[in-house]
This record gives structure tokens, C-alpha cells and sequence, in this order.
């Protein structure tokens, strides 16, 4: 439970972190590329979980000692065979990882990207994030079958290149493919529902991406701006953020996709930055303010600050989606 927790925290870390410092974020290839990353990410953590899960799954009860978790597993393959026996498998983890969760995440994009950029619906988000599940795990099939075979007994087998030899040599190509059909049951569901889930946090906690009406996302920027003190100078209380978090809802919806992007449409930001400045010195003049009491805000504080607020919106999508994997799990 804690190692999915973890899976997921570096999974949408990652690519996150990935799209927003990516030269061009919203290009296909920038979605391959922050999912493969994502992929290599994980593999360290999920290549040993998955190691106790095989061997916990291949010990029958008569002649073998039974472990009481996936600790115990590790601990005693640690015991027996030290932190190669730990992280066998991690080089073939690796290599069906990064194709698969670029795969993944490309897979997505593709079906939720629509030409006139309307958001869509949830049953086309269920079905999208099936999808790219389902594309993720066909592409990687075969080297997860060689994965689950050298963990279960890696002292078989020399290696990536020896074990395939002896599967395609003993059973032929088809059965490179063998037990797909049941990951796509189960993988099917479950990334129907955590992307969407994840899709629909960006929605409705207003992460905004570059082809939504840039008025929008300049709007928010400084609305957040006020919300957190940086323009006003005070707090705003919290009915009130509640009250403009309703307000703002519909304009929200109008999101979709994963929609990770710092790129703000230069123009409109300008000129928000402006009004706010100009806003500052109309107050400045009927207040009377001394010239150094003047603040004005910059291009940087609006950037800073939406980085904030995709931070705050990240560890919300991995929170929940670790709730929802621990449901479906
Ligand atoms: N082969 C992969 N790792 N595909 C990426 C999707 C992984 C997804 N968490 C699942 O378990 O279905």
C-alpha cells in the first residue's frame, strides 16, 4: 500500500515537473518523453514490489516457508541472495517501464485532445484513460512476462536476452503474450478512473493549460494572486475564497486534459500585470502613500505564484489518486 502511495507520488511528480520545465509542454513528443521519465522514475521502487509480489504469488504453501508480507519477502531475498537478489529484474523493469508510461501518458493526450479545444466528457475521459492503460500495457507486455520469469527465479536464466531465447525456444512467440488479456481486465478500470479522477482534480482546483482562453488563465493567476495576500496584502477569509471557488466553477469545467503547462499567453499576462499596477497606483493616489510604501507587482511574482499553485495542485492529484488506487487495489 505504501509502495503504490509511492509509485504514484513520483509517477505524477515527475511528469509534471517534466512538462512544466520542457521546452514545448503541450507537444506529443513532450508527453512521451515526461512519461518515459516518469517510467525510468519509478522503476527503482516498483521493480522490488513487484519482485515480493511474484514470489509471494509463486510460493506454495507444503515445502516452502510462507512470508508474512512483502517486507518479510524482501528481507529474506535480501538475506539469500543480498541487493542484487533485491533488484533482480530492475534492468528489464526499466526497460518496459519507460516505453510503457510514455506510452501511457501520450496515449491520453491523443484521445482528450479535441480541435476546437472543448473539454470532454467524463464517459470519453473513462474511456481514454482505458485506453491508454490497455496501449501501455500491450506495447510492454512481453517484457513484463520476461520480468515476472527471471524474478520468480533469476538463476535460471543469464539475463533479459537468455531468458526471451528460452521462452520463444520452449513455447514460441504467442506465449510472449500470455495472461495480457487479464492485465487489460484489471488495467482497464483502474486508469479509466485515475486519470479521470486525476483529469478532474485539474478541472475543478483550476490548473490551467495554454489552449484554454488565455483571459482565463491570466484572470486566475491574479485572482489567486489576491487569494493568498501577494496583491491585497491581506488574507482573503476563507467563505469568501469559497464563494469565488463556486463563482469561478463554470469557467473551470471548461478544462480538460492532463493540463500541466506553465506557459502563459505572454500578451494577456502583460496586461493583467499592468492593470493590477495601474489598479496600485490609482489606490496609491486616493490613499495618499508615501513613495516607498508604493508595491507593484512583476512578471516574476505571477509566475512564481502559478508555480505555486501547480505544486498545490499536484500533491492534490497524487493524494487522491492514491486513495483511489487503495480503493481498487
Ligand atoms: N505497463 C505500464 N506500467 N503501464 C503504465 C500504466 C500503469 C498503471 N499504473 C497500471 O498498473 O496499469
Amino acid at each position: 500500500m505504501a509502495g503504490v502511495a509511492l509509485v504514484n507520488a513520483v509517477i505524477f511528480g515527475v511528469y509534471g515537473e517534466t512538462r512544466r520545465h520542457i521546452p514545448d509542454p503541450n507537444s506529443l513528443s513532450s508527453c512521451f518523453v515526461s512519461g518515459a521519465l516518469a517510467g525510468l522514475a519509478q522503476s527503482p521502487i516498483c521493480s522490488p514490489i513487484e519482485l515480493a509480489k511474484t514470489r509471494m504469488q509463486l510460493r506454495t504453501s507444503s515445502n516452502e516457508t510462507q512470508f508474512s508480507g512483502p517486507m518479510d519477502c524482501l528481507r529474506y531475498t535480501y538475506k539469500q541472495e543480498g541487493y542484487r537478489g533485491v533488484f533482480r529484474g530492475l534492468n528489464v523493469t526499466l526497460l518496459r517501464e519507460i516505453p510503457s508510461y510514455g506510452t501511457y501518458f501520450l496515449t491520453y493526450e491523443v484521445l482528450t485532445r479535441t480541435p476546437d479545444n472543448a473539454p470532454v466528457s467524463t464517459a470519453y475521459m473513462l474511456l481514454a484513460g482505458g485506453l491508454a492503460g490497455t496501449a501501455s500495457w500491450t506495447v510492454s507486455y512481453p517484457l513484463d512476462l520476461v520480468k515476472s520469469r527471471i524474478q520468480a527465479d533469476g538463476r535460471r536464466y543469464a539475463g533479459l536476452v537468455d531468458c526471451l531465447k528460452q521462452t520463444v525456444t520452449n513455447e514460441g512467440y504467442s506465449c510472449l503474450y500470455r495472461g495480457l488479456s487479464s492485465t487489460i481486465i484489471r488495467a482497464f478500470p483502474t486508469n479509466a478512473v485515475t486519470l479521470t479522477v486525476v483529469t478532474w482534480i485539474f478541472r475543478l482546483f483550476g490548473q490551467h493549460n495554454d489552449s484554454v482562453a488565455a483571459t482565463n488563465q491570466g484572470e486566475k493567476v491574479v485572482k489567486t494572486m489576491e487569494s493568498v495576500g501577494e496583491i491585497s496584502g491581506t488574507r482573503e477569509p476563507f467563505l469568501e475564497k469559497w464563494n469565488n471557488f463556486l463563482t469561478s466553477m463554470p469557467e473551470r469545467m471548461a478544462i480538460h486534459r492532463l493540463p500541466y503547462s506553465t506557459s502563459t499567453n505572454e500578451l494577456k499576462l502583460e496586461r493583467l500585470v499592468n492593470k493590477e499596477n495601474e489598479r496600485r497606483t490609482k489606490e496609491e493616489v486616493k490613499h495618499g502613500r508615501e513613495e516607498g510604501e508604493k508595491r507593484r507587482v512583476s512578471r516574476e511574482d505571477v509566475e512564481n505564484l502559478e508555480e505555486l499553485c501547480e505544486k498545490k495542485v499536484e500533491r492534490t492529484v497524487v493524494k487522491t489518486v492514491n486513495t483511489v488506487s487503495m480503493a481498487l487495489a
